[in-house]
């Protein structure tokens, strides 16, 4: 039985960085009364060292593949909320294995993205000299492969975590009353924006 008493397993959040999955996934957990688990911190203590540090030193491809470990195997065995790193939805077996379980997509626009992921190097992707261009392209690039996988979609300019959290937890609830409790189901997304 997951998180809402719907589903098996954790429910999800997914979105770019900045998006809020850490501080909205976090606040969701809380109002559920269950754990909450982020994955790029899972990852980082499995390591025993940073995201920068990995893809510094081993490249992006060996992070996708440790990053993709470490996501089936809470999705197997978590029942909290589990936000995903942003560019997790890049691989295809993750999409796959999402398609079993609630997910939340945190929508932000690029102006938004930028201003509060800044010029953070914790965040390689957006590390090189344009971080505005590079977020669009990410943006562009991932926007139909998040809403791919999502049961519903948050806008989060503009609202405090607090707002975001309950307009999820009420697309939630209202998506498990109207399929029965299965996301699968229904494959179309609920866009509370
Ligand atoms: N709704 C919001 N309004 C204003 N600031 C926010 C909001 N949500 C998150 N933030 C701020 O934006 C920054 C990024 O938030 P957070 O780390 O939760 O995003 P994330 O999606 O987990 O990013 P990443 O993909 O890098 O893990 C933080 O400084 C956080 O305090
Ligand atoms: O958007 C991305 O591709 C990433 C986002 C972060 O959450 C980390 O998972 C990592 O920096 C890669
Ligand atoms: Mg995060």
């Amino acid at each position: 039985m997951g998180a809402t008493g719907g589903t098996d397993g954790p429910i999800v959040v997914v979105g770019p960085p900045g998006s809020g999955k850490t501080t909205v996934g976090r606040v969701l957990a809380e109002r559920l009364g269950v754990a909450f688990a982020d994955a790029d911190a899972d990852i980082e203590a499995g390591q025993g060292r940073t995201i920068s540090d990995i893809f510094a030193e081993d490249g992006e491809d060996a992070f996708r593949a440790i990053e993709e470990r470490t996501i089936a195997a809470t999705l197997a065995d978590h029942d909290g909320v589990y936000a995903l790193g942003g560019g997790a939805i890049l691989s295809e077996r993750t999409r796959a294995r999402l398609r079993e379980h609630t997910v939340v997509f945190l929508n932000v626009g690029m102006a938004e993205g930028v201003r509060r992921t800044g010029l953070s190097s914790a965040r390689p992707l957006l590390a090189g000299v344009n971080p505005r261009a590079t977020y669009k392209a990410l943006l562009d690039a991932r926007l139909p492969l998040y809403r791919e996988v999502a049961t519903c979609e948050v806008s989060t300019d503009e609202r405090t975590p607090d707002d975001i959290a309950a307009e999820a937890l009420r697309c939630i609830d209202e998506r498990h009353r109207s399929s029965g409790g299965n996301p699968s189901t229904d494959p179309s997304t609920v866009r509370s924006t």
